[in-house]
């Protein structure tokens, strides 16, 4: 496995100002000394960002050349997924199903996107005007800082570098302090990929010295940040300084609604998997079960029974299907929350514990909220694996339940109700509407937030166009001498 790491600036790999230990979740020992960026690595990350967007080599290449550097990344990608799924499940400890699986299909959306490169298209404008001729076309945006979190690093960088190199931008990438060793990784194949220097650049650090000095340089023009709430405070405040173009795709709470006409048995295990797949580190996490009165206790024991058969285990094990937390930040955060809950009325069902094993493990949990609508567990993000669920009587009940938190990022509706079924993704105000289905994700299709949980739309062909502006172009066509200097013309 790789165990070297380096930040990856201009073109050149270097080992940054200090180094940090990254910790295995599932030992919380340090495994790999990770390189910090700070003001200065940032600084000339973003001069080499700056150079190289207007450097021929990388502006005087055409749209189709950019496609073809993606798609050559597409395919070192896909061949190095083994390697780096095994990178990620050790510095993250999210199990090695879900990452191999994951990075695989991470190279369709570098592949999306380099098809696109040459498909972006500016348009005529049939002009008011006799004499003139105007059309707009599409530029690049120029540097893009894409700020990433911790959980499914590979995916969220996909979602932002795809389109904003197809659109001929270029790119700091910011990775967590938490777990930075896939993207570190990643950039060797962005350098073997053959992207001229400073096209790409990978940093790591901590939110003052890194994240700060990056989001509000004045040399960055687009800031596309994945994160929590709290930090897309900091980021459109540091945006001031640089009044940079934001994107944010933030947190959720995302409800599954289930009508007692649904596929109960398909119902279950989207459930299952909303919650407790990535041991509920998700930003799309169904952590709010809304379940039809009616067949609330039998659809809860047949969770339960489910849960309880959960395979609880090391991340690299092949076999396992729940593994640690992040970080023991996380861990103890979950705790508090549900302790909260659990005075505020919440009803422990199962779990609501570390699990007593080393790592930052902590038990697949589900609490009774329907006589505590209002607990903390229900309100705020945990970012973990904990489930409240809570019942509706009526469809409108369900809908003004699913809609109350602040939070808009994704819901799950099951039912056999055709008429139900398109009343409610009307209704819910969400991003992203699963019916009778749950955590599809596609590189064509868009993603993103209402409300606390941002205004960012990744995946899907518009993206791109985030990373572009217009220039309106107006030709006289006359051959006369102009008129009237005195008036607009
Ligand atoms: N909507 C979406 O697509 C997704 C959203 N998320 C959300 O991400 C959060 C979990 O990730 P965390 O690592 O806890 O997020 P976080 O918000 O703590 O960190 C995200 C990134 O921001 C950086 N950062 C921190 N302070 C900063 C500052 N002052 N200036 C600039 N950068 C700064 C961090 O170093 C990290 O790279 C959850 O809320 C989750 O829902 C996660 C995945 C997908
Ligand atoms: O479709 C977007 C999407 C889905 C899942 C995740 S996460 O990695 O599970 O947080 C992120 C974005």
């Amino acid at each position: 496995m790789i165990s070297e790491f380096e930040l990856y600036i201009d073109g050149k790999f270097e080992p940054g100002a200090a180094t940090f230990g990254s910790i295995d979740p599932a030992t919380g020992a340090v495994w790999a000394q990770m390189p910090e960026a700070r003001s200065d690595e940032v600084n000339r990350a973003v001069a080499a960002a700056r150079r190289a967007f207007t450097d021929p080599a990388w502006a005087g290449i055409s749209a189709s050349q950019r496609g073809k550097l993606l798609a050559r990344l597409a395919d070192l990608l896909e061949d190095a997924a083994p390697e780096l799924a095994a990178v990620e499940t050790r510095d993250t400890g999210k199990i090695i199903r879900e990452t191999s699986s994951q990075i695989a299909y991470i190279a369709e959306y570098y592949r999306y996107y380099a098809g696109i490169a040459d498909k972006i298209d500016g348009r005529h404008v049939a002009i008011d005007k006799a004499d003139m001729q105007t059309w707009i076309t599409r530029e690049p945006l120029g540097v893009v800082a894409a700020i990433v979190p911790w959980n499914s690093q590979l995916f969220l960088s996909a979602v932002k570098l795809g389109p904003a190199l197809a659109a001929g931008c270029t790119v700091v990438l910011k990775a967590s302090e938490d777990a930075p060793a896939p993207l570190l990784a990643f950039a060797r194949l962005v350098h073997e990929a053959g992207f001229p220097p400073g096209v790409v650049n990978v940093v790591t650090g901590f939110a003052a010295e890194c994240g700060a000095v990056l989001s509000s340089h004045p040399q960055v023009d687009h800031i596309a940040f994945t994160g929590g709430p709290a930090t897309a405070r900091h980021i459109v405040n540091n945006s001031a300084h640089n009044l940079a173009k934001v994107s944010l795709e933030l947190g959720g709470k995302s409800p599954i609604l289930v009508f007692a006409d649904a596929d109960i048995d398909s119902a279950v295990n989207a459930q299952l998997a909303g919650i407790f797949a990535a041991s509920g580190q998700s930003c799309v996490a169904g952590s709010r079960l809304l379940v039809e009165e009616s067949i609330k206790d039998a659809f809860v024991a047949r969770l339960l029974a489910k849960v309880q058969a959960i395979r609880v285990g090391l991340p690299d094990d092949m076999a396992t299907e729940f593994g640690p937390l992040c970080t023991a930040r996380q861990l103890t955060h979950i705790e508090q929350v549900v302790a909260t809950s659990l005075t505020q009325g919440a009803r422990l069902i199962t779990g609501g514990r570390r699990l007593d094993r080393a790592g930052y493990y902590y038990a697949p949990t589900i609490l009774d909220c329907s006589a505590a609508p209002d607990a903390e567990c229900v309100l705020t993000e945990l970012f973990g694996p904990v489930l409240s669920v809570d019942v509706f009587r009526s469809e409108q009940e369900a809908i003004s339940k699913a809609n109350k938190t602040a939070y808009g990022l994704a819901a799950g509706v099951f039912t056999s109700n055709l008429t139900r079924a398109h009343r409610l993704v009307k209704a819910i105000k969400s991003g992203v509407v699963w019916m009778n289905t749950y955590r599809a994700i596609s590189p064509l299709a868009p993603f993103g937030g209402f409300g606390l949980s941002g205004h960012g739309r990744e995946g899907g062909a518009d993206a791109v166009l985030d990373y572009t502006t217009t220039k309106t172009v107006w030709l006289r066509t006359a051959d006369t001498p102009i008129g009237d200097p005195f008036m607009m013309r």
